[in-house]
C-alpha cells in the first residue's frame, strides 16, 4: 500500500518535471533568448569568415599542425578576429565545404534567431531550401569560375564542394556542359522565387525583349498626353500587354483609365452604382484586350465575362504594387496568438443522455391519439413515434379517403383527450407524406449547451460563423450559419427562453472564432442582459470611439452606433470595390494572401454581429431613427460581413414592420401568447402553441423546424467571459467609425460663432496643448456629455482650430501654439 503511494507520488514528480520542462521551451523568453544566440551566432560566424580573406593565410599551417588541446590553449597564435573557434569554422565552411557562399549561411543563421525574437516572421522551410540552393548553386559557380586558382591561392572559393563536382561534371558532361547545368540551375531557382521570370524568360526565348522595351519607351514617353490624345478607336487596337505595362507605373488601374470612360459611363460610377460601374470598367478592359483569345476567357453561368477581366486585372496590378510575395501568409491571429477558446470544462452538464424512455407514456399517447381519431371516423394505417428532448412527435397515416383537414381540426380535441398543452399538428409533413402531432413529454429532458457545442456537428463545422441553437425532435444537433442567414430575428413572450436563446448564439461563436475574426456589437435597452459581456470587450467587442461603455444601454447611443455601424459598412463596400472583390471572404482571403496593400487603406476585416435586445423598446423610443439604419444594415451588410440579430418580446406588426420582416428571413420564435403575434413572427400560427422553456420553432423560407433550445446559464456565461477576459486582449474594444450626421458637413456651416459654449475657450486651448483633436478627450477632461462635447468640435471646427471629422481618427489640429489661438480668439472676441 505505501509502496503504492511512493509510486503514485513519484509519477506525479515525474510528470510535473516533464511539464515544467515542456513549459521551458513553450515559454517566449526562452524562444526570445534563443533567437538572441542565434543572432550572435550568425554574427560571429559573420566576422570569422571575413577574417578569413585575410588571416586564412597564416592560419591555415596551425589549423593543419597543431592538435586540439593546442588549438585551445591560451598561446595558440592564431591570428582569425574571433579566435581558433573562429578561425576552425571558417575554414571548414569556406574551405572544406561550399566556399564564399557560406556568407549566406550566416544570414540564415540570423533569419532564424530574429523569427525566434519574433521580430521577423519568416518561413522557415522556404528559407532552408532557399538557402541550401544558393550554397550549392554558389559554390559549384565559383568551383566552376575559379577552378584554377584552387592551385595558388589558400582560399578555395568554392570549396571542396564545388571544386570536386566541377571536376565529377567536367569528367561526364564537359565544360559546356557544366555550364549548361548551371545556367539551368540559376534559372530554375530564379523562377521558383519570382513569378515575373517565366514572363521575362518567355520574351527572351522569343527574342521580343528589344521590341517591348522600345514599346514601353514610346508609352512612358507619351505618357502625360496619352488619355487625351487616345481616340476610343486607337484604344480598341492596344493590346493587353500595353494596358498591363502601364498599370506597373499606375497604382490604381481605375485612375489610370477613367478618363476614356465616356460620359455615361462616368454617371454611373459617380451614382456608386458598384456593379454598373464593374460592368462599365470590364467592358472597357475588354476592349482594349483585343489579344486575350477566348480560351482565357472562362464563361460564367449567364456567359458574363466581366467579373474574371477586372479580377485578372486586378490580381496582376496588385502584386505589382504589393510585393508581398516573399512574406509568409498575413496571420489575423497573431497578435493575440496565445489565445485560448474557452475550454468545454466552463459548461455545466444538465442533460441525462442515458435516460430511458418512458414506454408506458408513449403507448398511452399513442392509444389515445387513435381513439380520438376513431371516435371521429378517421381510421389510420400506421402510428410512429419520435421522442425528442421536450416533445414527442407521432406521425400517422390515415386510411385512404380521410381529409388531411379533419385531422387538422382536430387539435383541440386531441389535446384534451391526452390532456396537454402545447399540440401541434403537422398536416402533411412536408416531403413525408406522414401527419405529425406533436406532443410535449410529461418530464422534458434538458438539452445542455455543453452537448451540443461538444457535439462532432458543431466542433467540426466549416461553417464561417455557426451558430448551434440546441437539438430537434429526432435529437439532432440543430445549428446553422448566421453568414448565410444572414439576419435572425428572435421573438418570444417574457420568461419563454429568449435571454438563454441570445446567450445560446453568443457563446456558440465565441467557442468557434478567434478575437481577430469577430467583433460583437451587444445593444441591450434592459441594461441587465448583456452586461455579463462587459470583460470580453477587448476581446470581441466593438464601440464608439467614444463612448466608455461596450455594451449600448442608451437608445441615444443605440442610433449613434447604428448609424456608425453603416459608415462601416459602406467603408467596406468600397475597399471591397477597390481590391475587386465581391464579398468579405474573397476580400479578406486576398488581403491574407498578402495582394492587397494595407499602405491603400486594405485591413483584415472581422465578421461584425450586431445583437439588438429589447427592439420593441427601441422602435418605442426613437422610432423611424433605428429603423432606418437597422432596415439599410439588413439590406447591403451581408456582403461586408455584418449581420444582425433583433429579439425582441412583442411581435407587432408597428414594431416588426414590412422592411424590417423582409430583410430578416430567418425568424427564431419562442412561444408567444397569441396566433396574431405566430402569424407576426412566422407567417403562419405554431409559436402560440410552443410550451416555453426554450421550445422554439426556426422558419427560413418556407421551413419551419422545432428545436428545443439548449440551455446555458449566466453562471456559465460568466465563466466563459471570465476565461476569455483573463486573457491577452487587444488594447481596446475594436473602434466603430465616428459618425457624422447627415448635415454633418454642412451644419457646421450653421454654427453660430456668437454663440459660443463657455468651455469653448478651455476646449480649445486643450486642443491645442494636446495637438489631438478628439471629441472624447474634451469630454473626459472637462466630464461632459458626448453632445455638448460635439458641439463644442463643431465649433472648433468653424473657428478654424481643428479640421473636419476624419471617421474613427483625431481631427487635425490647425493650430500649432497658444499665440495664434489668442489671435483667434480676439477675433472672435
Ligand atoms: N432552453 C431552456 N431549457 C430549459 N429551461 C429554459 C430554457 N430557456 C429558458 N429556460 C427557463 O426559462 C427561464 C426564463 O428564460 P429567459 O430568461 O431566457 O426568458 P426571456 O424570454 O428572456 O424572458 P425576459 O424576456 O423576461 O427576459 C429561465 O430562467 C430558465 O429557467
Amino acid at each position: 500500500m505505501v509502496k503504492k503511494k511512493e509510486d503514485k507520488k513519484q509519477h506525479k514528480n515525474e510528470d510535473s518535471l516533464i511539464r515544467k520542462v515542456i513549459n521551458f521551451f513553450k515559454d517566449e523568453r526562452t524562444h526570445f533568448v534563443a533567437g538572441l544566440l542565434f543572432v550572435m551566432f550568425g554574427v560571429y560566424l559573420f566576422i570569422s569568415f571575413m577574417s578569413f580573406f585575410y588571416t586564412g593565410d597564416a592560419d591555415q599551417s596551425k589549423l593543419e599542425n597543431l592538435s586540439l588541446a593546442e588549438l585551445s590553449s591560451v598561446k595558440n597564435d592564431i591570428q582569425n578576429w574571433t579566435g581558433a573557434l573562429g578561425a576552425y569554422l571558417s575554414n571548414l565552411f569556406i574551405n572544406q565545404w561550399v566556399g564564399v557562399s557560406s556568407f549566406v549561411i550566416c544570414i540564415f543563421v540570423c533569419a532564424i534567431g530574429l523569427k525566434l525574437m519574433k521580430v521577423k516572421q519568416i518561413s522557415v522551410i522556404k528559407w532552408i531550401c532557399y538557402t541550401c540552393a544558393i550554397v550549392i548553386l554558389g559554390s559549384l559557380i565559383c568551383g566552376f569560375f575559379f577552378i584554377d586558382s584552387y592551385q595558388d591561392s589558400f582560399i578555395y572559393l568554392g570549396g571542396q564542394h564545388g571544386y570536386y563536382t566541377t571536376l565529377l561534371l567536367k569528367a561526364n558532361i564537359g565544360w559546356s556542359g557544366t555550364l549548361l547545368v548551371i545556367i539551368a540551375g540559376v534559372l530554375t531557382f530564379l523562377i521558383s522565387i519570382s513569378s515575373s521570370t517565366v514572363p521575362f524568360l518567355r520574351k527572351v526565348f522569343s527574342l521580343d525583349i528589344k521590341a517591348s522595351s522600345k514599346r514601353k519607351e514610346e508609352i512612358s514617353s507619351s505618357d502625360k498626353n496619352y488619355v487625351d490624345e487616345m481616340s476610343p478607336n486607337d484604344n480598341k487596337n492596344k493590346n493587353t500587354e500595353d494596358i498591363l505595362s502601364n498599370n506597373d507605373k499606375e497604382e490604381d488601374s481605375y485612375e489610370y483609365i477613367a478618363p476614356e470612360i465616356d460620359e455615361n459611363q462616368i454617371e454611373n460610377f459617380n451614382n456608386d452604382d458598384t456593379d454598373k460601374f464593374e460592368v462599365v470598367f470590364n467592358q472597357h478592359l475588354n476592349e482594349n484586350n483585343s489579344d486575350i483569345s477566348q480560351d482565357n476567357i472562362p464563361i460564367t453561368e449567364k456567359g458574363e465575362e466581366h467579373t474574371f477581366t477586372v479580377e485578372a486585372g486586378t490580381e496582376i496590378i496588385e502584386e505589382e504594387e504589393y510585393q508581398g510575395n516573399e512574406l509568409d501568409d498575413y496571420d489575423p491571429t497573431l497578435e493575440l496568438s496565445r489565445y485560448k477558446s474557452p475550454g468545454l470544462d466552463l459548461m455545466e452538464k444538465y442533460d441525462e443522455p442515458d435516460r430511458q424512455i418512458d414506454m408506458e407514456e408513449q403507448n398511452a399517447n399513442q392509444k389515445k391519439i387513435a381513439e380520438t381519431l376513431k371516435n371521429y371516423g378517421i381510421r389510420i394505417k400506421m402510428i410512429k413515434a419520435t421522442v425528442g428532448p421536450t416533445i414527442t412527435l407521432y406521425e400517422i397515416i390515415p386510411e385512404a379517403g380521410v381529409r388531411v383537414s379533419k385531422i387538422r381540426n382536430l387539435e383541440d380535441d386531441i389535446a384534451l383527450s391526452l390532456s396537454a398543452l402545447g399540440i401541434r399538428i403537422i398536416a402533411p409533413i412536408p416531403g413525408k407524406g406522414t401527419i405529425g402531432i406533436e406532443v410535449p413529454n410529461k418530464d422534458p429532458q434538458i438539452v445542455s449547451m455543453l452537448s451540443v457545442i461538444s457535439s462532432k456537428k458543431f466542433q467540426e463545422s466549416k461553417y464561417d460563423l455557426p451558430i448551434v441553437l440546441g437539438k430537434t425532435i429526432t435529437n439532432d444537433v440543430f445549428m446553422f450559419d448566421l453568414c448565410k442567414m444572414p439576419h435572425v430575428l428572435v421573438a418570444g413572450a417574457t420568461g419563454q427562453g429568449k435571454s438563454v436563446g441570445l446567450n445560446a448564439i453568443i457563446t456558440s461563436l465565441l467557442y468557434k472564432k478567434h478575437p481577430s475574426q469577430l467583433k460583437l456589437v451587444l445593444v441591450d435597452p434592459k441594461k441587465v442582459e448583456f452586461s455579463i459581456y462587459s470583460n470580453i470587450e477587448k476581446h470581441f467587442l466593438a464601440k464608439l470611439p467614444d463612448s466608455e461603455d461596450a455594451i449600448i444601454t442608451d437608445v441615444t447611443k443605440v442610433v449613434q452606433t447604428l448609424n456608425s455601424i453603416t459608415k462601416e459598412m459602406d467603408d467596406r463596400y468600397d475597399l471591397l470595390k477597390k481590391a475587386q472583390t465581391r464579398n468579405i471572404k474573397e476580400y479578406n482571403a486576398k488581403f491574407i494572401s498578402r495582394r492587397l496593400n494595407p499602405n491603400n487603406g486594405h485591413r483584415y476585416m472581422p465578421y461584425i454581429v450586431v445583437i439588438v435586445d429589447e427592439f420593441a423598446d427601441l422602435i418605442m423610443t426613437a422610432g423611424k431613427e433605428v429603423e432606418m439604419p437597422i432596415a439599410r444594415i439588413a439590406q447591403l451588410a451581408r456582403a461586408v460581413g455584418i449581420h444582425m440579430i433583433i429579439a425582441t418580446q412583442r411581435p407587432s406588426t408597428n414594431i416588426i414592420t414590412g422592411v424590417i420582416k423582409a430583410n430578416f428571413p430567418a425568424r427564431v420564435a419562442f412561444r408567444v401568447s397569441s396566433m396574431i403575434d405566430s402569424r407576426t413572427i412566422l407567417d403562419c400560427p405554431g409559436a402560440n402553441q410552443l410550451i416555453g422553456r426554450g421550445d422554439l420553432l426556426f422558419s427560413q423560407g418556407s421551413s419551419l423546424v422545432r428545436v428545443q433550445c439548449a440551455l446555458i446559464d449566466t453562471p456559465e456565461v460568466e465563466r466563459i467571459c471570465d476565461f476569455i477576459g483573463s486573457q491577452q486582449g487587444y488594447s481596446s474594444a475594436y473602434a466603430l467609425p465616428e459618425y457624422v450626421g447627415e448635415g454633418g458637413d454642412s451644419g457646421i456651416g450653421e454654427v453660430n460663432l456668437k454663440e459660443r459654449d463657455s468651455m469653448f475657450e478651455e476646449a480649445a486651448r486643450l486642443i491645442v496643448l494636446n495637438q489631438q483633436g478628439s471629441t472624447s478627450l474634451i469630454q473626459r477632461k472637462f466630464s461632459l456629455g458626448y453632445n455638448r462635447a460635439g458641439r463644442i468640435m463643431d465649433q472648433l471646427e468653424a473657428a478654424g482650430i481643428v479640421g473636419p471629422s476624419e471617421g474613427s481618427k483625431p481631427r487635425q489640429v490647425l493650430v500649432m501654439d497658444e499665440v495664434q489661438l489668442e489671435q483667434i480668439f480676439n477675433n472672435l472676441r
